[in-house]
């Protein structure tokens, strides 16, 4: 491949000075057009994890948002500062050296790893872009982990990741315990259903989503609007707002809180509540001047496991939403845009 092809579209567009056509999305995707425009907005809530009545806030705002921040979470903010600082480096290498620690190739099925939309000869079929660098990989339990996929450089990057990956393992079964006692099952239900005790584990894929400037941020989207297949996604921001949240018919900004963490209810939280627990959907805005970067760990049961409403939310008059399936089964559902 020749370099033209590597040129950036970050370059082209500082030259042509416009957004290029397969970034800009249909007009009812737009957030110019389509934030909420009113007076006060609600805002997700921010739910202190020290304060002994926060179990029933985190279920009512799962109830409610699907999304919420924490703060006092226990992860030290020097953890959550080395996270960044070191996926920060990996996203400024030069473009050519990232995709060559460890390209993905979805076709063939390999998710993890470096990817982007934003080069021009990529072929979409026709569909539309989004404005965003991202890397995914497993980091835990390590089994499952490919060290392959993970960045080389810089240095420090495995034992910021690991370390920061204890933090969210402690962090979800605690979340677990507060959602599964919020629907009146016992504390350990959910940790159990989604592959704790024998069920071959719950896993952990770190994602790094890296939103570079963009000349027309009014006109494209960073991610475009989705649920995310987890249990639940824990997020690490940084301070540059971007995520939006749908709810009651109109897209609301998850606000920058210092030190907080983003909860996002997922698929499978909802499906095993048989409903009770919405999961959140979402989309990201970009900026003009700023870098946004974010990083997000996917709480995934085993792929071979069967997810679905827990026997006791099923009754006579309240009758299983969702069927139950393994969940490869419903990624590949999800990912293919197949019926579920
Ligand atoms: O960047 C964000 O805040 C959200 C990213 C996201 O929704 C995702 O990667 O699934
Ligand atoms: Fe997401």
């Amino acid at each position: 491949m020749g370099e033209a092809h590597h040129q950036s579209v970050q370059e082209l567009a500082a030259s042509l000075g416009a957004l290029p056509p397969e970034f800009v999305r249909p007009e009812h995707e737009q957030p110019a057009a389509t934030a909420f425009q009113g007076g006060a907005a609600p805002d997700a809530p921010v739910i202190d994890m020290s304060d002994p009545g926060c179990g029933a806030r985190i279920a009512d705002a799962a109830r409610e948002w699907g999304l919420f921040q924490i703060v006092n979470h226990g992860v030290p903010s020097s953890v959550v500062a080395e996270l960044q600082r070191v996926g920060r480096a990996f996203f400024d290498l030069p473009r050519e050296e990232k995709a060559r620690h460890a390209a993905m190739d979805p076709a063939s099925g390999k998710i993890e790893g470096y990817g982007t939309t934003l080069r021009l000869d990529d072929d979409l079929e026709g569909k539309k872009k989004t404005w965003n660098e991202f890397l995914f990989h497993v980091v835990a339990p390590p089994e499952k982990v490919d060290h392959g996929a993970w960045p080389r450089s810089p240095a420090g990057y495995r034992e910021a990741n690991e370390a920061y990956c204890l933090h969210v393992q402690r962090l979800a079964r605690e979340l677990f315990g507060y959602l599964s006692l919020g629907l009146g099952l016992e504390e350990g239900a959910m940790a159990e259903a989604f592959g704790g005790a024998g069920a071959g584990g719950m896993v952990f894929l770190q994602k790094i989503n890296f939103y570079p400037p963009c000349p027309q941020p009014e006109l494209a989207l960073g991610v475009a609007p989705h649920t995310d297949m987890s249990t639940l996604t824990l997020l690490v921001p940084n301070e540059v707002q971007g995520l939006q949240v749908f709810k009651d018919g109109h897209w609301y900004d998850a606000k920058y809180v210092p030190d907080a963490l983003i909860v996002h209810i997922g698929d499978q939280i909802e499906i095993f509540s048989n409903g009770a627990y919405k999961a959140v959907l979402h989309r990201t805005t970009v900026n003009k001047e700023k870098t946004r970067m974010s990083w997000p760990v996917f709480v995934e049961p085993p792929g071979e496991l069967v997810v679905g409403p827990h026997p006791q939310l099923v009754t006579e008059e309240n009758q299983a939403k969702y069927k139950a399936k393994k969940y490869k089964d419903y990624q590949h559902c999800k990912i293919n845009k197949l019926p579920m």
